[in-house]
């Protein structure tokens, strides 16, 4: 049977989607690379399997068999909790598809539940859930040492808002390095520069990937962290990224997240190729 793909993304955060209801796929962490390398694969940040929950073997307890799941993979081959930039495009497809009845239902994640709209200009606001502070800590970079608040919006973030440095000059073309008793699996890394009460510049260096253009978890984590610098909990943001620009609300209990997701191609992988991948 033909391996069908697509390619999409969402604020140039992106990713292989590979449709597979049933869960036949041999998705190994060798091909999860191969796809997303740049050079000798497709090239992407991650790889959304398409996927009803009870095809997969670790879904979360309590989400229904026939949800379709996003089964998340980093370019590195490794899994995540789930991917916001990831649901978006996740989400169109299943709407242009016809694969779900109406704009509004809920994708699983290994975060759970996340319920999306996808608006009549393809655009899709996604409920986050609840964002979870972690406590102060601090992310190194190229040796100099920046203060973030570690964020749980599903899978976990540090978020260091800037006063004084340039959000350009910092070299992400590394892991920062963070306290790895706080975030014993890695963690992704935002640095915010705040232009206004309620609009942010972000950059990210995403954990199993690197720096990406966009991070849709990041973005919502970036808004807690500059909601706190001004001793808030809760409110809106307008959030730039190098791949555009999204919107953020986080209430006591919730949060969303609200951009676009763009389609780039679709096509099949050539057999001899995935079968080489192991
Ligand atoms: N790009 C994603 C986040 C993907 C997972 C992340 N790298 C992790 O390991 O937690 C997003 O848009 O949220």
């Amino acid at each position: 049977m033909a391996i069908t793909f697509l390619k999409g993304h969402g604020t140039e955060n992106d990713f292989v989607l590979l449709p597979d209801p049933d869960g036949g796929l041999d998705l190994t962490v060798a091909r999860v690379r191969a796809l997303c390398d740049r050079a000798r694969g497709l090239g992407a940040d991650g790889v959304l399997r398409i996927v009803r929950a009870k095809a997969l073997a670790d879904a979360p307890a309590g989400i229904d068999g026939d949800v379709w799941f996003m089964d998340y993979r980093n370019a590195d081959g490794s899994i995540a909790e789930t991917c916001g930039n990831g649901v978006r495009v996740f989400a169109r497809y299943l709407h242009d598809t016809g694969l779900v009845d109406g704009p509004e239902f809920p994708v699983g994640s290994r975060a759970g539940l996340r319920p999306v709209v996808v608006h009549p200009d393809g655009t899709v606001t996604i409920d986050m859930g609840p964002v979870r502070r972690l406590g102060n800590s601090v992310a190194v970079v190229d040796g100099a040492t920046f203060a973030g608040i570690g964020i749980d919006v599903g899978n976990p973030h540090l978020a260091c808002v800037l006063d004084s440095v340039d959000l350009d000059s910092l070299d992400l073309t590394v892991q920062p390095e963070f306290d790895t008793t706080l975030f014993p699996n890695g963690v992704n890394v935002e640095f915010v520069a705040p232009v206004g009460p309620d609009e942010i510049h972000l950059r990210v260096h995403e954990r199993g990937v690197g720096e990406t253009r966009s991070c849709g978890t990041g973005t919502v984590a970036a808004t807690a962290a500059a909601l706190a610098a001004q001793g808030e909990t809760t409110g809106s943001c307008t959030v730039h990224i190098p791949g555009g620009t999204v919107h953020v609300t986080i209430s006591e209990t919730s949060s969303t997240l609200t951009g676009p997701a763009v389609f780039v191609a679709r096509g099949e992988l050539d057999q001899a190729w995935w079968d080489a991948q192991r």
